[in-house]
């Protein structure tokens, strides 16, 4: 006896593509092709859905342990599962920071506990993510986690010694170092994109080779040392300009966008409205239109959310005073739909490598029982999403799954929506809401 139903999806088309059924027993795809009979399997009627692989967010926040009131393991995966996500990267700036064994061993059985999403932990690059001495990497990977992501998210690992030590260190278990590019000095006290509007603003500003000198340097330190480099929310045209470069070389440097980026421009700061404030900042009209053709051509391999999460306490303040970050588990699909395809310049099959193949990859995350990324194909596991890219909804996030409500997308009009997500056969989501 299989303790998950057996699902039979009638007529989704596949990557946007052929419309198929899809068998979903014993947590994986059973079968797949036009007409599938199983008597007893529960059908879902997916006419006119998409049938995607279940996303995989290599960037997310969940806050716990030490932020709970803005987040939890729990009611950041639902938010996942809503997004039609299956598995996600903790971020390690929690409170204990996720710097040894111990943490990224609670972070990860909590997600199992909550069973919405696969969580895997990232673990800290630094001790107390505070750039000076190298954390437990080895003792995070060889851990039950089995951690392959480290990154001092929050924080730049400005020290190029500690930055070309974590990058040997990873290459002996093919882990990755996923960096947050920030020049510290080049962004004491910045509030926003360095531009005539942070002027006009009198806001202090973030210049783009704050980003792209980190950026620039961390390739050179990745080819010397022959190691896996990600760089995390990439946000302007020059970044684009040197990862493009890097790759030309065959360089193993990945990058990723936010959804936040690829739609949002620095504009909106002008509200004050600290929903609108986030790191790096919102950039130009410019820097939107070279992440999403870097997004379109594969220089930028992946969508990740950077789900922010923040207590209102702590957003509804004064600009300066807030906090940077923003919600995105439960709207990034809809964001990529809107600026991605409905714009021609990504098809779904594109939607699913940026954002669950190529992603899963990246985090070394595609293999085993638990494979997560793999494209739907008989004998895979089960993770699958149903959207429905022919629907708009407004964004209320009075409505998201999420502790927090600092959502950037409030009351905008966006294409598509997740009907239903499986997570190993198992659905998370039904009908839009969770199961
Ligand atoms: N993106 C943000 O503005 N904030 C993130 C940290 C980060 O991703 O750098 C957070 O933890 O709140
Ligand atoms: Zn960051
Ligand atoms: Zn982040």
């Amino acid at each position: 006896m299989s303790k998950n139903p057996t699902v039979l999806i009638k007529g989704a088309r596949i990557l946007g593509g052929d419309t198929t059924d899809l068998l979903l027993r014993d947590g994986i795809i059973a079968e797949m092709g036009p007409g599938v009979q199983s008597p007893g399997a529960r059908n879902i009627d997916a006419d006119g859905l998409v049938a995607l692989p279940g996303l995989v967010d290599l960037h997310t926040h969940l806050r716990e342990p030490g932020r709970e009131d803005a987040e939890t393991v729990s009611s950041g995966t639902r938010a996942a599962a809503l997004g039609g996500f299956t598995a996600v990267h903790a971020m390690a700036n929690t409170d204990p920071v996720a710097d040894t064994a111990g943490v990224v061993e609670q972070v990860w059985r909590l997600g199992r506990e909550a069973g919405h999403a696969d969580v895997r932990p990232v673990g800290a690059v630094t001790v107390g993510l505070a750039g000076e001495r190298m954390a437990e990497i080895g003792a995070m990977a060889d851990s039950a986690a089995g951690v392959r992501v480290f990154s001092d998210d929050g924080h730049c690992v400005s020290d190029a010694v500690l930055m070309r030590r974590a990058l040997e260190y990873v290459k002996a278990f093919d882990g990755v170092v996923a960096q947050h590019a920030q020049e510290p000095r080049l962004t004491e006290g910045a509030q926003m994109n360095e531009s005539r509007l942070s002027g006009q603003l009198g806001l202090r500003g973030w210049p783009c080779v704050a980003e792209e000198s980190i950026i620039a340097r961390d390739v050179l330190l990745a080819a010397h040392v022959g190691s896996r480099l990600h760089i995390c929310h990439l946000s302007t045209k020059g970044s684009v300009e040197i990862v493009r470069l890097a790759k030309a070389r065959g360089l193993p440097v990945t990058a990723e966008v936010t959804p936040h980026h690829l739609l949002l421009t620095e504009e909106l700061v002008a509200t004050y409205d600290a929903r609108y404030k986030v790191n790096p900042p919102l950039r130009s009209a410019d820097d939107v239109a070279a992440v999403r053709e870097g997004l379109a051509d594969g220089t930028i391999d992946i969508v990740a959310t950077d789900h922010a999460p923040h207590p209102v306490e702590d957003k509804e303040c004064e600009w300066d005073a807030a906090a940077f970050g923003m919600l995105g588990l439960e709207t990034a699909l809809s964001v990529v739909q809107h600026t991605m395809v409905d714009t021609g310049l990504l098809d779904w099959a594109g939607v699913a490598d940026r954002m669950s193949l190529a992603p899963a990859r990246i985090g070394r995350c595609d293999t085993g029982p638990s494979a997560q990324g793999r494209p739907l194909a008989v004998g895979e596991p089960a993770n699958v999403v149903l959207i429905d890219p022919a629907a708009t909804r407004t964004i209320d996030s009075a409505a998201s799954a999420s502790l927090s409500r600092n959502n950037p997308f409030e009351g905008m009009k966006l294409p598509g929506g997740v009907v239903a997500t499986f997570l190993r056969g198992r659905p998370t989501v039904e009908n839009g809401a969770l199961a």
